[in-house]
């Protein structure tokens, strides 16, 4: 049964593309926002498994950019002990659903502060959902320069055979969790993409290619940006 609504999902949600929305794209200028006093940011969005964790970390080794996984930080925060935090976030992870901004947009500013003086930061998993995104702009106004949003598509049924392969015993790794993470990130993480991409901020990047294949295309996408 849960096999059967999983090939279901994956048939309706074959690659949720951008293409359509370019006709669409207006120009940004970041000129007078460079301070530096805001940390730079770049968000990586992408469905469960597109692979933003392993291009993050090629990212961070070659360009010196530090990823911030916010699944990450929000596990850490669930392990760590005395936090009051840990049953919501489990709760949350295990049903595919989004924890509070003000929880999650508090670990990445905390880890932002913790680095010091990076060149920028790769928020990995964040913005996911409306209140992601007005909770960031309320938290991080004046702080936090967004250069760009990374998106990394990827066909979610290629997508869901990596999460299931993955290996890292990952209690959201399984077919029940991750029906419902696919469905959160149609309905609530696709339409925060489609609202960048309507600022002409979103680099899209195939996903479903080979690892090295895939991140030749990501060095080129912050060459340019960099060269601003
Ligand atoms: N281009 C690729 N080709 C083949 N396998 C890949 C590719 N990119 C990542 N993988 C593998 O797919 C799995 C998921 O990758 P990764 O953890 O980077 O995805 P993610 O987008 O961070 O997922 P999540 O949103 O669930 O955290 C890992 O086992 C990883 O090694
Ligand atoms: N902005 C975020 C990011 C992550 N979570 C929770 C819910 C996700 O299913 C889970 C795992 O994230 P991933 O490692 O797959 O990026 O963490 C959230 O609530 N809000
Ligand atoms: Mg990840």
């Amino acid at each position: 049964m849960l096999a059967f609504a999983l090939h279901a999902l994956i048939r309706s949600s074959h690659r949720l593309s951008l293409s359509t929305l370019h006709s669409t794209r207006q120009s940004v200028s970041f000129g007078t926002l460079t301070r530096n006093d805001m940390h730079n940011v770049v968000f990586v969005l992408g469905p469960p498994g597109s692979g933003k964790g392993t291009i993050c970390a090629k990212i961070q080794e070659n360009l010196n950019y530090v990823h911030l996984s916010a699944g990450d930080l929000l596990r850490a925060e669930r392990q760590r002990e005395g936090s009051e935090f840990g049953a919501l976030i489990e709760s949350h992870i295990k049903n595919g659903s989004i924890v509070p901004v003000e929880i999650t947009c508090s670990l990445l500013e905390n880890a932002m502060k913790a680095c010091g003086d990076a060149k920028g930061f790769l928020v990995d998993g964040f913005p996911r959902n409306e209140d992601n995104l007005q909770g960031w702009n309320k938290q991080m106004d004046g702080k936090a320069l967004v250069q760009f949003v990374l998106f990394l598509s990827c066909p979610v049924s290629i997508c869901i055979e990596r999460c299931l392969n993955r290996g890292q015993g990952r209690t959201d790794d399984n077919e029940e969790s991750l029906k419902k993470r696919v469905e959160t990130y149609n309905q609530q993480t696709f339409p925060i993409i489609e609202h960048f991409e309507k600022s002409g901020l979103v680099r899209e990047v195939k996903s479903e290619r080979p690892v090295d294949v895939v991140y030749a295309d990501v060095e080129k996408v912050f060459d340019a940006a960099n060269k601003k």
